[in-house]
């Protein structure tokens, strides 16, 4: 007998730096999700397919609720909600490596209402010194609340992650295939350029500066070899502007070919990238400019 065959919607889920991107970029295979060091920089909603034998896993990516201070931070709650109520399967991700928190609580709380499959998923086990630390952090993370599974993965190492997959694809619900086999995201080009760009703009700033940062990809140019990539990298001050630049360019230019490089991994192409830095003064609180920058 063939098995059921299942496909539904999984997001994950936790505090800032849980390691929801990597894990979704280690399940997915390919760097989809933008990955960083500093907390709250997963801006957009962006999907990855699994397509397995038995069914197909839809990933998709959440920013961090946390307490909004400004409009962006309110759309960006209000996206959480939106996607949490939408998917099948919530991977709620606590790292091995750190105390469970309040911050833990208040998300598995909010969890609870939900229709969805919780899981519970212990990330970065890799981290920690020994088997015994692991099962205190187990331990630990089942008194949080009643989830259907806990599974310790590692996303750098690649522990587990298999079988990470295996305990999402389970609970998906008796589903037709979602999405035709060779997809593997539905997130036009241009956002994913734009959240490469954003990545690598992010790298080596200090701590002010990511929640100020959003790109914009003005405009694609096919060409015979090469694809002509124009985008803004949008700061809040003159200040900001002059760091993204840096003594003489030195710093734009790092950006510009780090960007480029990972642009031409992702699509397998020639890419030139003509990046511009501008003043949004006070994007944050603006619905204008926070709309056009798409959010
Ligand atoms: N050693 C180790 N580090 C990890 C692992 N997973 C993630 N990290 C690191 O932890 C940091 C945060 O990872 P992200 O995947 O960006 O975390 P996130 O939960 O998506 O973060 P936000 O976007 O801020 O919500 C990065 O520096 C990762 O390299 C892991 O399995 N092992």
């Amino acid at each position: 007998m063939r098995a059921t065959y299942r496909a539904g919607f999984a997001c994950f889920v936790g505090r800032p730096n849980a390691g929801k991107s990597t894990l979704t970029n280690a399940i997915i295979g390919q760097k989809i999700a933008i990955t960083s060091n500093k907390p709250q920089t997963t801006r957009h909603v962006i999907r990855g397919v699994l397509h397995r034998p038995d069914g197909q896993i839809v990933l998709v990516d959440t920013p961090g609720l946390h307490r909004p201070r400004t409009l962006l931070g309110e759309r960006l709650n209000d996206l959480v909600r939106t996607t949490w109520s939408e998917v099948d399967v919530i991977g709620l991700c606590i790292p091995a490596n750190e105390p469970v928190g309040r911050g833990d609580k208040f998300i598995s709380g909010e969890l609870s209402e939900l229709k969805a499959t919780v899981l519970a998923v212990v990330t970065k086990t890799d981290l920690v010194p020994d088997k015994k630390k692991l099962a205190e952090q187990l331990l630990a993370v089942s008194q949080l609340a009643d989830f259907a599974e806990i599974v310790p993965v590692s996303a750098v190492s690649g522990s587990q992650v298999g079988m990470l997959t295996d305990v999402m694809a389970k609970y998906m619900p008796e589903s037709p295939q979602l999405y035709p086999d060779d997809i593997l995201t539905d997130e036009p080009e241009r956002v994913l350029i734009g959240e490469l760009i954003r990545e690598s703009a992010l790298e080596g700033v200090r701590d002010e500066l990511p929640h100020s940062l959003a790109v914009l990809v003005e405009e694609m140019v096919e060409e015979e070899s090469v694809l002509r990539v124009y985008a803004d990298v949008y700061v809040e001050r003159s200040s900001q502007k002059a760091i993204m630049i840096g003594h003489k360019g030195s710093r734009l230019k790092e950006v510009g070919t780090r960007a480029r490089a990972e642009i031409e991994k992702l699509l397998g192409r020639r890419i030139y990238l003509d990046l511009h830095i501008r003043v949004a003064k006070e994007w944050q609180r603006d619905p204008k400019q926070l709309r056009r920058l798409g959010f």
